[in-house]
């Protein structure tokens, strides 16, 4: 994939450009050129990572037993959810019916794009009010604490409401030649995403003690934003965050994570991680679907950290309330 071609910016981090320039902060040649990060990568000192951080005890949902219509397992998944969802809304969901092929070549292509030439990347570069494109380290967005990461950003639109492949029409209108595959790719990893995403809807309505279709029906034909995180390796990961403290302002976000780890959700005043599984999903409700319930289940402040031996990759599905107009 990775394809010849003619830099149209500087290629190499140079202390003499301005902050605008968006391959200025390009995390992965930054870490290559310096043993210091610059100084809009450093968190503040009450926000730096720290080390004493335990794992978080959340639950393992057999989605594949909630959906059998087995009424001790259907009981089981949905007394685990709500009591998860109560206290941090973050659960994981194993045998999630998603292709573990599709999978590999999701993290397959990830791999070939980010580490593609910048003058590549910034092809899909994302602009001002857009959901969809590349950004790194969102220099153009944050004059300070800029997350140590790249990200590439799909919007979704359900084939069925829109009568068009929106994630795979923006790959091969920003891309064009030689990009058919990594639009294919990520076109059927967010329809797999939103078709769990429904399943996990009904689990929900039912938690809540609602009709199993009242969600499921309410998010049918929902936009949603897939968004590829890429975390190079950080010379001072002490310093920096890969994705700073946040909620997620949406209603359900489905993270599939690497095995390298780096996800901490905050909960009883700390920090706590949440180790990757090979098997499951991580599951989180937004600020969008807390309304929803008055508050009854929690959106929860979660944040990513970097290392110094490994990069990371993870994906994250955010499923919306209805159309994302930018
Ligand atoms: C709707 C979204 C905006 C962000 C991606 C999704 C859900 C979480 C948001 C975000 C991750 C919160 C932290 C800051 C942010 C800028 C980021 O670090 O990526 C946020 C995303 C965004 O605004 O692009
Ligand atoms: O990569 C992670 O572990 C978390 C990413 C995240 O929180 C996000 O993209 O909103």
């Amino acid at each position: 994939m990775a394809m010849e071609c003619i830099a149209t910016r500087p290629q190499r981090f140079n202390e003499n450009k301005t902050e605008e320039d968006p391959s200025n902060f390009d995390a992965n040649l930054l870490n290559q050129q310096s043993n210091h990060i610059p100084q809009q990568f450093v968190w503040p000192d009450h926000e730096k990572p720290t080390d004493d951080v335990q794992p978080l005890q959340v639950p393992l949902i057999d989605l594949a037993g909630f959906l059998s219509g087995d009424s001790v397992l259907v009981s089981e998944a949905t007394r685990l959810v709500s009591e998860a969802s109560k206290k941090h809304g973050f659960f994981l969901v194993t045998n999630h019916g998603i292709d573990e092929t599709l999978l590999s070549r999701a993290y397959l292509f990830m791999d070939s794009f980010f580490k593609a030439p910048a003058c590549e990347k910034q092809k899909a570069q994302r602009t001002w009010g857009e959901s969809s494109g590349y950004a790194s380290s969102f220099v153009g967005r944050f004059s300070s604490k800029l997350p140590w990461k790249e990200t590439l950003s799909f919007k979704f639109s359900p084939v069925e409401k829109c009568h068009s492949q929106t994630v795979k029409d923006f790959v091969s209108e920003k891309m064009g030649y030689g990009y058919e595959e990594l639009g294919k790719v990520y076109q059927e990893y967010a329809e797999a995403m939103n078709i769990l995403s429904l399943k996990i809807m009904e689990l929900l309505g039912m938690s809540l003690g609602i009709v199993r279709r009242h969600f499921r029906e309410f998010f049918e034909d929902n936009d949603s934003i897939l968004r590829l995180n890429y975390y190079p390796q950080c010379k001072q990961p002490d310093l920096a965050l890969g994705t700073g403290p946040h909620c997620d302002p949406t209603s359900l976000t489905i993270l599939h994570q690497d095995q390298v780890g780096g996800l901490q959700v905050f909960v009883d005043n700390r920090w706590q991680s949440i180790p990757p599984n090979p098997k499951a999903v991580v599951v989180n409700i937004g600020d969008t679907f807390m309304a929803l319930t008055n508050g009854r289940y929690k959106s929860c402040l979660h944040r990513a950290v970097v290392n110094s031996e490994s990069e990371r990759k993870s994906f994250a599905f955010f499923l919306c309330l209805k159309e994302i107009k930018c």
